[in-house]
C-alpha cells in the first residue's frame, strides 16, 4: 500500500496517544504529530509527556525519533504526508450563534485551510475529532475551493473512541474502528488505505465501514448512549436513597440481562469530561437545526439528570454538616474527573467544589496527578467565582492525603482513585474534627469499616444507617 507517511494535526488526548500506539504497531509508516503549540510540543519530546496515560511512555519511549516525531513544523508534516488526521479540538462554542451548545469547528476549519494551503500532493484527510454530522462537507468544500491543479483530496471520518485513563488499552484493542467514507471508487480507495493502516494490529472484521454521515453521528450517539446510562443509574440513585433500595444492586440485577449489560452503570456524583456534555449538547443542537424538538428535548435531558447529580450531591453535603460550611475546613479526595487521568474538563469536582467555596468553606485538596496549577486555573475561572483571590485563600492543594485531612470536618471523594481505597482510615479519623464525615461520590470505599472506626458516611445511592440523628435525612420523601 503506499501510505508511508502520516501526519496528525493536534497533539492533545487524541492525537498523541492514536500516533503513539499507530508508529508502534506500523513501523514502516513514519508518524508525525504536530501542534501549534510549542510548549505541548516540546513536553512530547520531553521525559514528562504533557497527559498522564497508564501505559503511554513505554509506547513513547520506543517509537519517538524512531518512526514517531512530535514536531512544531506543521507545513513540512502536511507537505510530506500522504495522510493527515485533523485530531484538534471541537469545544462547544462560547459565543454567536449555538453559543453554549454548537461545537466550535474553527480549529477543524483552520487545520482544513493550512492544508489545503500547503499540500503539493494528493493528501487522504482523515477527521479524527469529533464533529457535527456533515462536517465533513465542509472541509471537503474549504480543500476543494483551494484545490491546487493535480491535487486530488479524500475525505474520511474516522472517529476515535478511546477512553482517558485506559487510551493506551483501548488503542491497542479497540472493539471497533469506524471509517467512514465518500460512496465512489475513489472514497473506496482512500477507505481501504487507512483500513490497511489499522489491519496492522486490528483484526479486518474489526474495522466497520459505513457512509461519511453515518460515521460522524455514530460517534455522537455513542457518546450520547454511554452518558445516557449514567444518568439513568444516577436518576434511580435518587430514588435509591429515598426508598432503601441500593443503587449497586439495582445494577448489578439490572445489569445481568444480556440485553442491558453490566458496563456504565456505576452511579456517581455525575460524569465529567471534555466530551459525554459537548458532544450532547452538539447532538442537541443538530437537532434543534434539524427541527426535531422532541428529539433535541430527549438528549437534553441525559445532561439535567447529570447536573442535578452534581448538585444534589454537593446539597448534600452542605445539609449534613448543619446546614453551614461557613470556615469550614473540608478535605476534597480526587479532582481528575475520573481515576487514571490528570484530566479535569468538566470534571463533578469543579460543581462540588464551587458549591462549598460559595458556602464559606476553606478546602484542603489533593489528587494524585492533577497538577496543582490546573486546580487553581479550574477554580479561579470565571465561571467558578468572579473573586479569584478569595478562592486562592480558601484553598490549599496538598501533595499527600493524610496532610489534606488534618483538621478537617469532613472528606468528599469526588475521583475513585484506587490508592483512596487503601488509606489508613483510623489515623484520618484521629487528625479529623468530629464528628468526620465521608461523602464517597464514587461508592469504592468501605463504608462499614468506616463506620466501625466512627465516621458518618454518606454516599450515593444507599441509606447508611448511621448517619446523624440530628440531620434531616437528604432526599428524604413523604412517608408512603
Ligand atoms: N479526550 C478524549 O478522550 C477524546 C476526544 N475526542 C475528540 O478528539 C478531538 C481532540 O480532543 P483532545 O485530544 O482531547 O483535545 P486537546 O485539546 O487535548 O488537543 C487538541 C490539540 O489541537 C491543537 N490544535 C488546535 N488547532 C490547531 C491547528 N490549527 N494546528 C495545530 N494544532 C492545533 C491544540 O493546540 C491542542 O494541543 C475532539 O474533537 C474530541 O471531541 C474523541 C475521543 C476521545
Ligand atoms: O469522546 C470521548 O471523549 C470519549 O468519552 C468517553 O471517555 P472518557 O470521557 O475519557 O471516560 P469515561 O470512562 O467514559 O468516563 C466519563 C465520565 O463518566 C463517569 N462514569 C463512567 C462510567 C460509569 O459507570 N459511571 C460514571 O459516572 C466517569 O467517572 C467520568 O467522569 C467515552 O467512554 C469514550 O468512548 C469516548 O471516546
Amino acid at each position: 500500500m503506499v501510505i508511508s507517511k502520516i501526519c496528525c494535526i493536534g497533539a492533545g488526548y487524541v492525537g498523541g496517544p492514536t500516533c503513539s500506539v499507530m508508529a508502534l504497531k506500523c513501523p514502516n509508516i513514519c508518524v508525525t504529530v504536530v501542534d501549534r503549540s510549542a510548549e505541548r510540543i516540546a513536553q512530547w519530546n520531553s521525559d514528562k509527556l504533557p497527559i498522564y496515560e497508564p501505559g503511554l511512555d513505554d509506547v513513547v519511549k520506543k517509537c519517538r525519533n524512531v518512526n514517531l516525531f512530535f514536531s512544531t513544523d506543521v507545513e513540512t508534516a502536511i507537505r510530506e504526508a500522504d495522510l493527515i488526521f485533523i485530531s484538534v479540538n471541537t469545544p462547544t462554542k462560547t459565543f454567536g450563534n449555538g453559543k453554549g451548545r454548537a461545537a466550535d469547528l474553527k480549529y477543524v476549519e483552520s487545520a482544513a485551510r493550512l492544508i489545503a494551503e500547503i499540500a503539493q500532493s494528493n493528501k487522504i484527510v482523515v477527521e479524527k475529532s469529533t464533529v457535527p454530522v456533515r462536517a465533513a462537507e465542509s472541509i471537503m468544500h474549504i480543500l476543494r475551493a483551494n484545490q491546487k491543479p493535480g491535487i486530488r483530496y479524500d475525505i474520511l471520518s474516522n472517529p476515535e473512541f478511546l477512553a482517558e485513563g485506559t487510551a493506551v488499552d483501548d488503542l491497542l484493542h479497540p472493539d471497533r474502528v469506524l471509517i467512514g467514507g465518500e460512496e465512489t471508487s475513489e472514497g473506496h480507495q482512500a477507505l481501504e488505505k487507512l483500513s490497511w493502516v489499522y489491519q496492522h494490529w486490528i483484526p479486518k472484521e474489526n474495522i466497520i465501514t459505513t457512509n461519511t454521515w453515518s460515521s460522524e453521528l455514530s460517534k455522537l450517539a455513542a457518546n450520547a448512549f454511554l452518558a445516557q446510562r449514567i444518568s439513568s443509574i444516577n436518576s434511580l440513585s435518587a430514588v435509591c436513597e429515598a426508598t432503601g433500595a441500593d443503587v449497586s444492586e439495582v445494577a448489578r440485577a439490572v445489569g445481568l440481562d444480556s440485553r442491558i449489560g453490566s458496563k456504565f452503570l456505576q452511579a456517581s456524583v455525575g460524569f465529567g469530561g471534555s466530551c459525554f456534555q459537548k458532544d450532547i449538547l452538539n447532538l442537541v443542537y443538530i437537532c434543534e437545526g434539524l427541527n426535531l424538538p422532541q428529539v433535541a428535548e430527549y438528549w437534553q435531558q441525559v445532561i439535567h439528570m447529570n447536573e442535578y447529580q452534581k448538585t444534589r450531591f454537593s446539597q448534600k453535603i452542605i445539609e449534613c454538616l448543619f446546614n453551614t460550611v461557613s470556615d469550614k475546613r473540608i478535605s476534597i479526595f480526587g479532582f481528575a474527573f475520573k481515576k487514571n487521568t490528570g484530566d479535569t474538563r468538566e470534571t463533578p469536582a469543579i460543581t462540588v467544589c464551587k458549591t462549598l467555596l460559595e458556602e464559606g468553606a476553606k478546602l484542603d485538596i489533593y489528587d494524585p496527578k492533577v497538577e496543582p496549577e490546573q486546580i487553581i486555573d479550574d477554580l479561579t475561572h470565571p465561571c467558578v467565582t468572579d473573586s479569584p483571590e478569595d478562592v486562592k485563600k480558601a484553598v490549599q492543594i496538598h501533595s499527600d492525603p493524610y496532610s489534606a485531612v488534618r483538621g478537617t470536618h469532613a472528606i468528599v471523594l469526588c475521583t475513585e482513585w484506587d490508592e483512596f481505597i487503601g488509606l489508613d482510615y483510623k489515623r484520618i479519623f484521629q487528625s479529623m474534627m468530629k464528628p468526620a464525615y465521608i461523602f464517597d461520590g464514587r461508592k469504592i470505599l468501605d463504608h462499614d469499616h468506616l463506620q466501625q472506626i466512627g465516621f458518618h458516611v454518606q454516599t450515593i445511592g444507599k441509606k447508611l444507617n448511621r448517619s446523624s440523628g440530628l440531620l434531616r435525612s437528604w432526599g428524604s420523601i413523604p412517608q408512603l
